[in-house]
């Protein structure tokens, strides 16, 4: 049979219009991203939502052509939990809207192998001997949360074995439900456990703020955590602190347990220290570990309940159905009762004489075939593919804004580029203030000044090749931002004073100032001394194009704070 080619087939003029099916018509970007990399602005067009934040950064590379090595990149405001978000290359560009602006995080080379590879950014959790600061390793860009602990509190509180087993237990664990510890490393004063950072907060912080949770939601948690208490009891180890201050949710609302300072490992050689004898060693890991099903009784009803049943005195007696809010399900009651029993309390006393009083307790298995469990398919839930009620909340900080306040102290930290100059909260208050009286003095000059446009403004700035940006204060940031401003009298005196002074009195003043504020920020031509050359920089109007500006972040602060002092 013959065959037509497309080469044999006859040539044939046809007089129909040609059809344009195949004219490539380029769709309209669907959003489109700015990306403020070093001294350059650049947007790249997000075709659509199927796109990921790991091909953002790779077109982010390819587009940018100057000096640095990009290895992230990070939200104008540094919003802590986006920023973990940008770090997942898997996830949706969805959250960002569109002409957003974010900016390049360059690698940064570091010998350091102790706490200086991070840059530290901002405090988000406090504990009774340790802070929790937020981290950025300077290679990589990835965020971590580093928990300080001050040595002379150890010692002090005679911790010292505590804090041992906190780090000998976070480094032999690795379950999905339970923070990773990523290192562990000392200076001469303090201990750091760089931590997994769990961007989506603390689950009484969202148990705050929904009131309480329902049964299907408590369950969620519930089973997730019971998950990772078997695997810390099949490792022999016992949390002791289960409450939902401790545990945290990921960006997609899954658990991490975290704080293992009262935790307890049961290897051969402590029960061989306290007793050799073989029936107690088995006592004692089955007391802590009923202590771990103990407090998961108190935290489930608290979550639905939202009281905490430890300050109840009847708890502590004898426990019954009647001490549980009528709208529970008799499935939950029941589990709630033999979580919460008194043979549960007597086993929890650590007290041996008390374990004959006990009866057969509940076992990890009894719990996860209870019928309040019976929904939950434990192994897809290990798989973490069960859906968490609810996801944190990808536009705001999940931490508590009051802690996020505490300035990170930078004194104390050792063996990073903070070195060179001193960051003391007074040098940064000196800057503070005075920051403010120039720009009393300014405001008087012209009191109609208003804003002019942010992106002229930010071009302007950044094709001034002179100005020497520095990555390094989110830390003064948050230094300046807890402080507050005086009474609007005494920034009346103020201003009056400042004005009283003569230009070269004013100028002393201010120029010690001016070259504190030129070390921290690296901006070396800015201020008065440099107006002649930089009249467009106006100290006052100047708009905060990108949070690497530091002189801007501190104006930006001192505005605010002055227009809500204003407005009072
Ligand atoms: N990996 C993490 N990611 C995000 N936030 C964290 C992380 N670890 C701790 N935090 C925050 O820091 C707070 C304090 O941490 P943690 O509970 O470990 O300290 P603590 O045990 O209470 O302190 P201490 O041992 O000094 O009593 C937590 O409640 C939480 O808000």
């Amino acid at each position: 049979m013959g065959q037509t080619t497309s080469d044999q087939a006859p040539r044939v003029q046809s007089d129909k219009p040609r059809r344009e099916t195949f004219k490539y018509i380029p769709k309209a970007p669907y959003k489109i991203i700015k990306i403020l990399a070093n001294h350059d602005l650049f947007t790249i067009e997000i075709p659509d939502d199927s796109m990921t934040c790991g091909w953002l950064l790779s077109e982010v590379i390819r587009n940018y052509k100057n000096e640095g090595v990009i290895a992230a990149l990070k939200t104008k405001e540094s919003l802590d939990i986006l920023d973990e978000y940008l770090l997942r290359f898997e996830k949706s560009l969805k959250p960002f809207t569109d002409h957003e602006m974010l900016t390049a995080y360059f690698s940064e080379d570091c010998e350091d192998s102790g706490i200086g590879r991070f840059n530290f950014l901002k405090v988000i959790g406090v504990g009774k001997y340790s802070k929790v600061v937020l981290s950025r390793k300077k290679d990589t860009g990835i965020l971590y949360a580093i928990k300080i602990i001050e040595k002379s509190e150890v010692r002090r509180n005679e911790r010292l074995a505590q804090v041992m087993i906190e780090r000998n237990a976070l480094s032999q664990i690795s379950h999905p439900f339970i923070v990773k510890l990523h290192w562990a490393c000392q200076s001469d004063s303090q201990l750091y456990y760089v931590l997994g950072f769990c961007p989506g907060g603390e689950l009484s912080f969202h148990l705050k703020n929904i009131g309480r949770f329902t049964e299907n939601q408590a369950k969620f948690y519930f089973g997730e955590i019971l998950l990772a208490l078997e695997y810390l009891h099949e490792q022999n180890i016992s949390h002791n602190n289960l409450k939902p201050e401790n545990i945290l949710l990921d960006i997609d609302g899954h658990i991490k347990i975290i704080d293992f300072s009262l935790a307890t490992i049961n290897t051969s050689d402590s029960i061989l220290t306290a007793s050799n004898s073989e029936e107690q060693k088995t006592n004692i890991s089955f007391i802590d570990k009923a202590e771990d099903f103990y407090k998961l009784g108190l935290l489930l009803y608290e979550v639905l309940s939202t009281s905490k049943p430890i300050e109840k005195p009847e708890f502590t007696i004898e426990i019954n159905e009647n001490l549980f809010p009528k709208y529970l399900s008799k499935d939950v009651k029941n589990l709630l009762l033999r979580l919460l029993s008194k043979d549960s309390l007597c086993k929890s006393s650590k007290n041996l004489e008390d374990l004959s009083k006990r009866n057969h307790g509940l076992s990890i298995e009894e719990i996860k075939q209870h019928p309040w469990c019976q929904s939950i398919n434990w192994q897809r839930m290990l798989k973490k593919k069960c859906t968490p009620p609810f996801r944190p909340n990808l536009k705001k900080s999940n931490f508590d804004p009051e802690i996020m306040k505490i300035p990170v102290n930078l004194d104390t930290y050792e063996g990073n580029e903070l070195k060179e100059f001193n960051y003391s909260s007074e040098a940064i208050e000196v800057c503070y203030w005075n920051m403010t009286e120039i720009l009393l003095s300014e405001s008087n000059t012209n009191s109609e000044r208003t804003s002019t446009d942010a992106e002229e403004t930010l071009k302007n700035l950044l094709s001034d090749k002179s100005l020497d940006i520095t990555e390094n204060t989110a830390k003064i940031y948050d230094e300046v931002q807890s402080f507050t401003l005086p009474s609007q009298k005494d920034l009346a005196d103020k201003k009056v004073n400042f004005k009283s002074l003569s230009p070269s009195e004013r100028e002393s003043k201010i120029s010690s100032i001016r070259s504190l504020l030129k070390s921290v920020t690296g901006i070396q031509k800015y201020f008065a001394e440099d107006q002649k050359q930089h009249k467009n920089l106006d100290p006052l109007t100047l708009p905060i194009p990108d949070l690497s500006c530091n002189v801007g972040k501190m104006q930006e602060i001192v505005r605010r704070k002055l227009t809500l002092k204003n407005e009072v």
